[in-house]
């Protein structure tokens, strides 16, 4: 088996062959980087042959991929969170828990879009020099019919003025009288109170998260804090006494991947990351570790299949663990697992090989923490696969995706070992059992930083006119 057939290495088929997939990329670029991802490249002169899996023994209790995503799902929607109120400040990437009303009439006041004067009437206008408006000043007092006062942008236009004109635009001639130099439209330049929106109006629905910009908007819409949804916390226990944390792997040591990569996958998942620990392959330390966090999420890695030091099944049986999901079908990461801790507690079991690992999280671990967070549903997209992905036959399989053109390209670095392929993919496409020819329709998990951003909130207002002030 070499790296270009490394799904074998689960005991599932791979994609096709290497060189199948080398036509239509002429690009110069698109080559180098095809090399990069594995998509077309040759063989390196001596791969290093990937071990091969132990043919895993049938489980019975192994739940179809659907189903474990939607228990997971169900599991985090049936301890929902509670909205709290906090500053401003700190809402930041929180989802908002209830809609966002304005609590103010935007702009609150009529006010002026430019630098100019403010006019009433026609022109030419009188001048009143000593009654100049400001931004956050008094207001001015009325104008009457052919006056004229300065104003800047943001200043309470006076009582009775009809519009206003920029600065560039008019000029003064003698006798202190003002001149338009283009048609002077009633209302122009005059963002009227309300233009944005009313007292009461609905900005933006609950769920929505909170960006620099929503603070903006509810700072300007009259918020001093805002009730979100607080993000669900989770602890991040990996086990194995074979892991580095520190340079080259040696003595049949090996770097911990896992550990750096599962902190800020979960905290792009919505999740507080309290910690994450090293805990060797200690039963007792782990059921320690597992009894005493104050997480809402436990996530462990390794551990989970049959081996001597597979401390996980033992531990949450002593713990008295409720085993939601024992096992899923799929591939890689059919040993992943789901267990309701206590009241509100969870704990997802990752399997050791960092890309059952990686199918782990995306089956169990993002949709119980999405649903937990109360995050709407993902949708996952769709898309044609350019080449042939052989399938499990009865298992799901997850495969790293890259885009190319209007097709999904699967990474031949697909391995349960390998990050390689997800390192550089753009998603994970569901390969359902049998597998996919080309032109086959797939569901994409996105990951979190390649997702298309939604954009749910702003979707039901499209714009429907200009406004230039
Ligand atoms: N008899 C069976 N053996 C195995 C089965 C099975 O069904 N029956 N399943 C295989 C599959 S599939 C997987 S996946 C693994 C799952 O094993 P564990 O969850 O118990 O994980 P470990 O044995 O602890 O580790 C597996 C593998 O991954 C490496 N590893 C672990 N942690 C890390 C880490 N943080 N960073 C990098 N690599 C890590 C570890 O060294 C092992 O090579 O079980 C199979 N066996
Ligand atoms: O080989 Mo396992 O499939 O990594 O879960």
């Amino acid at each position: 088996m070499t790296p270009q057939d490394p799904a074998a290495d689960s005991g599932t088929a791979g994609t096709s062959d290497p060189g199948e997939v080398s036509g239509g990329v002429p690009d110069a670029l698109d080559g180098a980087l095809d090399d990069a991802l594995a998509l077309q490249a040759p063989a390196p002169a001596s791969p290093p042959p990937p071990e091969s899996a132990p043919a895993p023994p049938e489980r019975h209790r192994a739940t179809p991929w659907p189903e474990a995503r939607e228990a997971a799902r169900k599991a985090g929607a049936a301890v929902g969170p509670a909205p709290r109120s906090v500053p401003l400040g700190e809402a930041l990437g929180r989802l908002l828990g209830e809609t966002l009303t304005a609590l103010t009439d935007l702009p609150s006041f009529d006010s002026s879009a430019m630098d100019g004067w403010a006019v009433a009437g026609p022109g030419p206008w009188r001048v009143d020099e000593d009654g100049a408006v400001l931004a956050g000043h008094a207001p001015a007092a009325a104008l009457d019919d052919g006056t004229a006062v300065r104003i800047a942008t943001g200043a309470r236009v006076p009582p009775g003025a009809t519009a206003v004109i920029r600065s560039e635009h008019a000029r003064t001639g003698t006798g202190g009288r003002l001149y338009a130099e283009r048609e002077v439209v009633p209302g122009q330049d005059i963002r009227p109170r309300g233009q944005e929106c009313r007292t009461g109006d609905p900005l933006l629905p609950a769920g929505t998260p909170v960006s620099p910009a929503v603070l903006g908007l509810a700072a300007a819409a009259g918020y001093d804090e805002l009730l979100v949804l607080p993000r669900p916390t989770v602890e991040v226990l990996v086990l194995g006494d074979e892991l580095l944390t520190s340079g080259l792997p040696h003595e049949g040591l090996i770097r911990d991947a896992l550990g750096p990569m599962l902190g800020p996958w979960l905290e792009a998942l919505g999740a507080d990351v309290l910690g994450t620990h090293r805990i060797g392959d200690d039963a007792d330390a782990l059921y320690a570790a597992v009894t005493g966090s104050p997480a809402h999420l436990v996530i462990t890695t390794g551990g989970t299949a049959a081996g001597p030091v597979d401390h996980v099944h033992p531990v949450l049986a002593k713990a008295g663990a409720e085993l939601l999901v024992d096992g899923v079908k799929v591939r890689p990461g059919h040993p992943m697992l789901l267990a309701r801790l206590g009241e509100g507690r969870h704990l997802v079991g990752l399997p050791g090989n960092p890309l059952a690992a990686v199918s782990g999280l995306l089956t169990l671990a993002e949709p119980l923490l999405r649903a937990r967070s109360g995050r709407p549903a993902s949708e996952p997209y769709r898309g044609p696969v350019r080449d042939e992905v052989q399938g499990h036959p009865q298992d799901t399989r997850l495969v790293p995706v890259v885009h190319r053109g209007d097709h999904l390209v699967p990474l031949h670095y697909n391995g349960p070992a390998m990050l390689r392929g997800i390192a550089a993919a753009a998603g994970m496409a569901v390969v359902p059992p049998g597998g996919a020819r080309p032109g086959d329709t797939l569901d994409v998990l996105d990951l979190p930083w390649s997702a298309p951003q939604a954009l749910s909130a702003a979707a039901g207002t499209a714009a429907r006119g200009a406004c230039f002030t």
